[in-house]
């Protein structure tokens, strides 16, 4: 099993070109935060837009609008019971990330099965927390057009590959995710990620992090990285690396760290860590 290291994020983020705009770094749609759990959908977003995205729509319960732009004023909202005509919006991104904070009724569901009908090749898909449970409890089978990106921690995890948390070895864990053809970001407090029949361990990360909210900003981060950079392989372990590291960081000086500042923290970490332009 490789780790991964810093030496991957000067060879994925890159010093943005002068003659670019924000159709250049990409669109993404992210899709969850019911009623009760729109905070998930909000923090997924933030990290989405902190990380770089250029367009980022966030469609969710109508109860959440005012606080996403509260909070987010970059971001366009869509409710979520108008998802009929949003549908363009979900063809046209470049990255799709479904499920923090979505829930698990039946509204939950039928989002989840119109967005897999939708999502097709050349786009990625980030399915993430109540998403995850859903594709367990109904047994429902990946698109097969996008790149799956999945991001479970260890008991979404064993819902979905049938692995107990105990029994989560690395062979196991591999055959399962290469049955499902996706790259599978396995959280706990040493993240692994299953991508190209191959594990990386991310060498980060600190209990500071366990607060609620942590791995939906983690899936918004990947949705902005998979959406700007090139590999998507890379982009994904980049985007791990980047949000355990500058938690570590912040570590170092608070007991706990939010979500909300690893979203915040990352303008500044991007540029610390930004190789030359491809060009240059
Ligand atoms: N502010 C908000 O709106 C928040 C909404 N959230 C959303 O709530 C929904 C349910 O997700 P939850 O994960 O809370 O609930 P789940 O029921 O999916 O998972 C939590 C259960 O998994 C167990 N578990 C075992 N190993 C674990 C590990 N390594 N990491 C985490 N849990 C582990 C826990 O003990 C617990 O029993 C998701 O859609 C999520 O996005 C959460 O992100 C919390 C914050
Ligand atoms: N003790 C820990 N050490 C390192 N990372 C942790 C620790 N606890 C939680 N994390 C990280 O926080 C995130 C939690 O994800 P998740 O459980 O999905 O949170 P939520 O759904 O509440 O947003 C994961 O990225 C996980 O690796
Ligand atoms: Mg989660």
């Amino acid at each position: 099993m490789e780790k991964i290291t810093e030496n991957l994020l000067t060879k994925v983020i890159r010093k943005r070109p002068a003659n670019s705009f924000k159709g250049t770094y990409g669109k993404v749609v992210l899709i969850g935060g019911s009623q009760n759990f729109g905070g998930a959908i909000i923090m997924a977003s933030l990290a989405a837009v902190y990380s770089g995205a250029g367009l980022v729509t966030t469609i969710t319960n109508p109860t959440n609008q005012s606080s996403l732009h509260d909070w987010l004023p970059e971001a366009m909202f869509v409710d979520d019971n108008q998802f009929d005509a949003a549908q363009s919006i979900v063809t046209a991104a470049n990255v799709i990330v479904i499920g923090p904070g979505l829930g698990t009724d039946q509204h939950a569901l039928s989002l989840l099965k119109q967005t897999f009908a939708l999502a097709k090749t050349g786009q990625v898909l980030v399915i993430d927390g109540s998403a995850l449970t859903l594709i367990a409890q109904n047994n429902l089978a990946l698109p097969k057009g996008p790149l799956n990106v999945l991001t479970p921690h260890q008991m979404e995890w064993q819902r979905l590959s049938g692995i107990k948390i105990a029994n989560q070895t690395t062979q196991k864990n591999r055959e399962v995710a290469n049955q499902l053809g996706a790259i599978v970001v396995v959280k706990s407090h040493r993240t692994q990620v299953y991508v190209d029949n191959q594990v990386y361990e991310n060498p980060g990360g600190t209990p500071a992090q366990a607060t609620g909210g942590m791995g939906d900003t983690l899936a918004g981060m990947i949705g902005g990285f998979t959406a700007q950079f090139n590999n998507k392989s890379e982009a994904v372990l980049a985007a791990v690396y980047t949000h355990s590291a500058i938690a570590d960081e912040l570590a170092k000086k608070q007991y706990v760290v939010l979500p909300h500042q690893i979203s915040e923290a990352l303008p500044t970490f991007m540029l610390q860590h930004q190789g030359a332009n491809q060009a240059e």
